[in-house]
């Protein structure tokens, strides 16, 4: 049985300064196995940080249902962590007091808090600065405390909205590389937000590829790329042509774009 199913679902938002409602997302159906990696993809607007925000529970289902190890999902909870693009740390916190904290909030009840804390900060490579405030770090360092507090807590499921995109290139890489390293390890389920076809081809099992008006699935993409992955397979020759029907898809959805904005 699939970990996650999300099965026609429509999420409804309200237009601003306005009564009217408009479907966001609508009839997405989607099957994620326990374990998997998959990445969804799609031009702006199109619905993305929805979906995620939906399986978050942070999002009102209007239609359809989610599921999560069979559960419904009607709220936030224990099993499933969101990391977003910026790293939500308490400036007054150290980094073992930013990881401490996320179980702290969930009554962790598995050990010793700073021992389980700490043994995550190693996980993502800052043991060296469990000391430091937020802003002492860079970008990527504070992204890892980032990811670092999400995976202490043990969730079923690892969201990701996004988690390097105010990241430079070369940083976004090497992170990319890195969650990869500690997703091997103990292979949570993981649902990423992506605009870079490159990340999501490289990080995953499945891109989804989302289309606009109302969001909706226009493709699941099965990336069948050996692994452990290294930056290596980016120059292969599937790698390129996984690429090249990613942009395919979103080149149509720009095309569609301009005439809208023409049309209107
Ligand atoms: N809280 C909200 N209230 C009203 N409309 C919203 C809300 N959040 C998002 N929207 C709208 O819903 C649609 C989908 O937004 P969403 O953020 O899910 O798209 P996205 O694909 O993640 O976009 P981006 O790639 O630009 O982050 C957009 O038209 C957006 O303006």
């Amino acid at each position: 049985m699939a970990e996650i199913e999300i099965r026609n679902l429509g999420i409804d938002y309200r237009k601003p300064n306005s009564d009217e409602v408009f479907a966001a997302v609508d009839d997405i159906s989607l099957s994620i196995a326990a374990g998997e990696f998959v990445s969804i993809v799609g031009s702006s607007g199109c619905g993305k940080s929805t979906l995620l925000l939906s399986v978050a529970g942070l999002v009102k289902i209007a239609r359809g249902t989610i599921t999560i190890g069979g559960r419904p999902v009607s709220g936030p909870g224990p099993d499933r962590a969101v990391v977003f693009q910026d790293a939500s740390l308490l400036p007054w916190r150290t980094v073992l007091g930013n990881v401490r904290f996320g179980l702290e909030m969930q009554r962790w009840t598995g050990g010793d808090l700073t021992e389980r804390a700490m043994s995550m900060i190693k996980l993502v490579g800052l043991a060296r600065f469990a000391d430091y405030h937020p802003h002492q770090l860079s970008g990527g360092m504070r992204q890892r405390v980032n990811i670092a507090r999400a995976l202490a807590v043990d969730p079923q499921v690892l969201l990701m909205d996004e988690p390097f995109g105010a990241l430079d290139a070369q940083t976004r890489e090497i992170m990319g590389g890195e969650l990869l390293r500690i997703w091997e390890g103990d292979k949570k389920t993981a649902l990423f937000v992506t605009h870079d076809i490159d990340e999501a081809i490289f990080l995953s099992d499945k891109v989804v590829v989302m289309g606009r008006n109302p969001g909706h699935i226009k493709e699941v993409i099965a990336i069948d790329l050996p692994r452990p992955r290294t930056q290596e397979i980016l120059d292969t020759p599937q790698f390129t042509e996984y690429r090249r029907r990613l942009r395919a898809h979103l080149a149509a959805d720009m095309a569609g774009m301009h005439f809208m904005e023409e049309a209107a």
